[in-house]
């Protein structure tokens, strides 16, 4: 059996020859204005600082613009909250990304929820995950709204089909499942604590690995024919599926790198215009 791959990196790069007449078409109505992502990066961790300033280079790329905001390590919940009060009600900026994770310190939830939802394009707000799973519209999570779109773009069908989650984050494994079931996948939810793993995900018609440890999920758990999607990234360049030995007998598969990732920073960047669209266009 020859694997489809589904090619993150190719297919952002798609959206963003799109996005790119989109964003130029929205200056050209709206007198020149710019949609512009806040992005927010508390403390220096070096991964953080690369995902912000990827995100940053892919606002440039399309045409958008990106406001950075460095904070110190030892910022406190009320200042970030300042901050992110003032962002919404500042009119120039359409979306608001807090990176995560932030210092211990800091109450991230409270945080996140402070984001206006008109301006949660990263769709980290439980007001926007509380619609989304009620199938109302919200900015979905940025990397399962990008695995979602990953696997439309690739026609994988989804209704009926059971789908296991490996992860239950609020801004992975949690959105992750509720999208699926919006699409009318059988889900199942597996975390730290469930018993019995290898034998539930050797049920599944479509794998999601959303753990966050390096090649958690093992080989021999996947069944032939089954769809793996891995959300992981780790120093080591591998996911959270050991997926080196599937690759001929799976029906699909994201790669690690240049699957999920790219699309993540994607799915922001169209959820920033889209924002921005509802604004200008107004
Ligand atoms: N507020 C948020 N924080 C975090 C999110 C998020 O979606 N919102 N996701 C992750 C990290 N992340 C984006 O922030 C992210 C991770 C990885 C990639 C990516 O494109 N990886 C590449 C490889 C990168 C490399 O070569 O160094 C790939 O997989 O091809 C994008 C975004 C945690 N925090």
């Amino acid at each position: 059996m020859s694997a489809q791959i589904l090619d993150g990196k190719a297919l952002a790069q798609r959206f963003e020859e799109e996005m790119s007449q989109r964003v130029e078409a929205l200056k050209a109505a709206s007198g020149g204005r710019t949609p512009i992502l806040a992005t927010i990066l508390v403390g220096a961790d070096p991964a953080s600082a690369t995902y912000v300033k990827m995100k940053g280079n892919a606002c440039r790329r399309v045409g958008m613009d990106s406001q950075a905001i460095e904070l110190p390590q030892d910022t406190t919940t009320e200042q970030l909250l300042r901050r992110i009060e003032e962002l919404n009600a500042n009119p120039d900026v359409h979306g608001i990304l807090l990176q995560h994770p932030v210092p211990e310190q800091i109450d991230e939830r409270l945080c996140f929820d402070a984001i206006a939802l008109g301006k949660d394009v990263d769709g980290v707000t439980c007001l926007g995950f509380g619609r989304m799973a009620m199938g109302e519209h919200a900015y979905g999570c940025a990397t399962p709204k990008g695995i979602m779109r990953l696997l439309e773009h690739y026609q994988v069908p989804l209704e009926g089909q059971h789908a296991v989650v490996i992860g239950r984050s609020a801004i992975l494994g949690k959105p992750m499942a509720m999208m699926l079931l919006g699409a009318n996948a059988t889900v199942t939810i597996c975390h730290s604590r469930t018993r019995n793993l290898p034998e539930l995900v050797k049920q599944a018609d479509i794998v999601v690995g959303a753990v966050g440890k390096p090649e958690f999920i093992k080989a021999d758990w996947i069944k032939d024919g089954a769809v793996v999607v891995d959300a992981g990234y780790h120093p080591q360049k591998c996911g959270d599926i050991e997926l080196a030995p599937v690759i001929d007998r799976v029906a699909a598969y994201t790669p690690v790198p240049g699957g999920v990732g790219p699309m993540t920073i994607n799915t922001l960047i169209f959820q920033t215009l889209e924002a921005a669209e509802k604004v200008l266009n107004d």
